[in-house]
């Protein structure tokens, strides 16, 4: 059975479908969120990696609400693909590990920092188990770079995909974290 037929008897894959999610990672934020409180007080957030847009839209849709204008909220999110609009949501086309793309990130917060930063980046996988580990700690020390330049004191930090490298990475930036397994996949980790 190919990995398409798989993937709709899941039933996050129609769950999402039905509820107008773009992606069944939706899900996975919105369990941290039960687990964490994740959202609350939050009016100033980060997407890294966020396309096709699924955690965008659940930023968008807690933090804006149904207020048609939410003029003290601001969602950056940013991607290497490009992304379909998204109400409030401000998109960057960029590589996270680029200075560019991290300094137009920054740019975007001078003066007011974000509570959150969320960051469920997924580099393309060559097959090689030691570089693609290589690749995702750099894309999540990318992420972290990024995160201590645009975050408030005691703001919140969402990542996915941690391997044992960057878990040393994180406790030697002095982040307190905590492991979450989400029910839906992923070992992720949520440093607050
Ligand atoms: C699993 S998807 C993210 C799904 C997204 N959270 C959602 O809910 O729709 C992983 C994303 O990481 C992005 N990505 C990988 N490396 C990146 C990089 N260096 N800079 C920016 N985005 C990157 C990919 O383009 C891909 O869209």
């Amino acid at each position: 059975m190919g990995r398409s037929s798989k993937d709709k008897r899941d039933i996050y894959y129609r769950l999402a479908k039905e509820e107008g999610w773009r992606a069944r990672s939706a899900f996975k934020l919105l369990q941290l969120d039960e687990e964490f409180n994740l959202f609350k007080g939050v009016r100033r957030a980060v997407d890294l990696c966020a396309a096709p847009g699924s955690w965008s839209q659940v930023l968008s849709r807690k933090l804006r609400g149904k207020e048609e204008k939410s003029e003290d909220v601001k969602i950056v999110a940013v991607d290497l693909q490009a992304m379909a609009p998204l109400p409030g949501v401000t998109q960057i086309q960029g590589d996270i590990t680029k200075i560019t793309t991290a300094q137009e990130i920054i740019r975007h917060f001078e003066g007011q920092p974000a509570d959150l930063v969320v960051c469920d980046g997924a580099p393309d996988v060559t097959g090689l188990h030691d570089v693609d580990e290589y690749i995702q700690a750099q894309l999540l020390l990318a992420a972290l770079n990024i995160t201590t330049h645009v975050l408030k004191p005691g703001g919140t930090f969402v990542a996915k995909d941690v391997t044992p490298p960057a878990e040393d990475l994180l406790q030697r930036r002095d982040v307190r974290q905590t492991a979450e397994q989400p029910k839906l996949q992923h070992r992720g980790v949520c440093g607050v």
